[in-house]
């Protein structure tokens, strides 16, 4: 005789308990979701949301979410397609638990209890347009989400994809201020795709090779270099790569090291800066970037994710409240997690410390 549902349940609960007596950051959902979440191997973890989740970039960043280890359960919010999207990912045989929120009145559900939330919400650029364009709509997107997470998840880290991501950054800050909530520490901006252009555009030039296989790995070769350093916009984007070029011995694997002729200073500098209009140009009308964005919005993201686990000196670039400008906001270096090991090495330490004595603004997390 066939075993009812509810015995069905109730036995993969046992096994379950059995198997993974305590696992705390699992601990909401239903015991089927936990169960699964367990039977598919999936690790204690943390609880992420995607807000804009249906869309070009929200998409394959919530696939790739999905994919990390980090990751225990993954919320897909969005005013569109929410639910097929997740449907669709649900069957990806990672550990997280997939859940779909759709519209407005779900959104609270999608927000509460997260650690991390990434906005990929609203509109893109089309060719002829700049960033500043899509500033009216966006921003009172953004608004609306922040206030949101003001009330459902203040203490969570908010990864903020949406352009023109010089505004929607500050228009963030301003609701969590007037909520009460707002840490400076946990806005951060996503850059990150003008680092994997860098990288990418760098390394012909020194027949060098990136490892792309998996955007949950460090790139061997990484640029810590922000072309939005001041500023979003074209015009007032970096005017020299060498300037802000900054190589960091533990991340850059480059024999001999960088440096570069005026000509291919100036090659590198229009190729980056122009990177997202060249994509643009190239989708004729139907989106930007997508695709890289998602890659690095993941790699990205998977650092603030180590930076709350508790790993030492993770540095990433991110468009932050400024400490090292007079400017409120900047991109610069930023340190996510603690400064100390463990166990700490002290040569490590001390090397460290001479390479970012003020590079960027020192994020450290609160592990709650
Ligand atoms: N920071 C970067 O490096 C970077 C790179 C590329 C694109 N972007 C920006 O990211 C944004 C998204 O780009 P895209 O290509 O994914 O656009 P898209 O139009 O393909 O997707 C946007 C998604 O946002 C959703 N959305 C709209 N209003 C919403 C709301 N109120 N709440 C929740 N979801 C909402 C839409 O339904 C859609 O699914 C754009 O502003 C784009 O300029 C930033
Ligand atoms: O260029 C855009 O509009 C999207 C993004 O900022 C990019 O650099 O690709």
């Amino acid at each position: 005789m066939q075993p009812s549902r509810a015995e069905v349940h109730q036995r993969i609960a046992r096994i379950s308990a059995h198997l993974y007596p305590s696992n705390p950051q699992i601990g909401e959902g239903s015991m089927l979701e936990r169960a699964n979440c367990r039977a598919k191997g999936g690790a204690p973890g943390f609880k992420v949301a995607i807000l804009g989740a249906a869309g070009g970039i929200g998409q394959p960043l919530a696939m790739l979410m999905k994919m990390n280890h980090l990751v225990s359960v993954l919320h897909l919010y969005d005013v569109v397609n929410a639910p097929g999207v997740t449907a669709d990912i649900s069957h990806m045989d990672t550990g997280a638990v997939v859940r779909g929120y759709l519209g407005q009145s779900q959104l609270e559900g999608a927000l509460t209890g997260m650690d991390l939330v990434i906005i990929p919400a609203g509109i893109p650029r089309k060719p002829g347009m700049t960033r500043d364009d899509l500033f009216k709509i966006n921003a009172g997107i953004v608004r609306t989400l922040c206030e949101g997470i003001a009330k459902c998840c203040p203490n969570a880290i908010v990864n903020l994809i949406s352009n023109p991501v010089n505004s929607t950054v500050p228009i963030a800050a301003e609701v969590f201020k007037k909520a009460g909530t707002y840490d400076p520490k946990k806005l951060l901006g996503v850059t990150s795709l003008d680092v994997v252009r860098a990288n990418t555009f760098v390394c012909p030039l020194y027949q060098l090779t990136v490892n792309y296989s998996n955007p949950s790995q460090e790139s061997r070769l990484c640029f810590m270099i922000d072309f939005r350093a001041y500023g979003i916009s074209l015009d007032t984007s970096v005017t020299a790569f060498a300037e802000v070029l900054g190589l960091d011995p533990r991340e850059v694997e480059v024999k001999p090291p960088c440096s570069f002729t005026p000509e291919e200073t100036e090659y590198l500098t229009k190729r980056i800066q122009d990177g997202g209009t060249e994509v643009v140009g190239a989708k004729k009308g139907a989106g930007s970037a997508t695709l890289s964005t998602a890659y690095a919005a993941v790699k990205f993201a998977d650092a603030c994710l180590k930076g709350l686990r508790g790993d030492a000196c993770v540095v990433a670039c991110a468009f932050v409240a400024s400490q090292v400008t007079e400017l409120p906001f900047c991109a610069s270096k930023v340190r996510l997690g603690r400064l100390d090991w463990r166990r700490p090495r002290k040569s490590l330490l001390r090397a460290f410390r001479k390479e970012f004595p003020s590079s960027g603004i020192s994020i450290e997390f609160q592990i709650q």
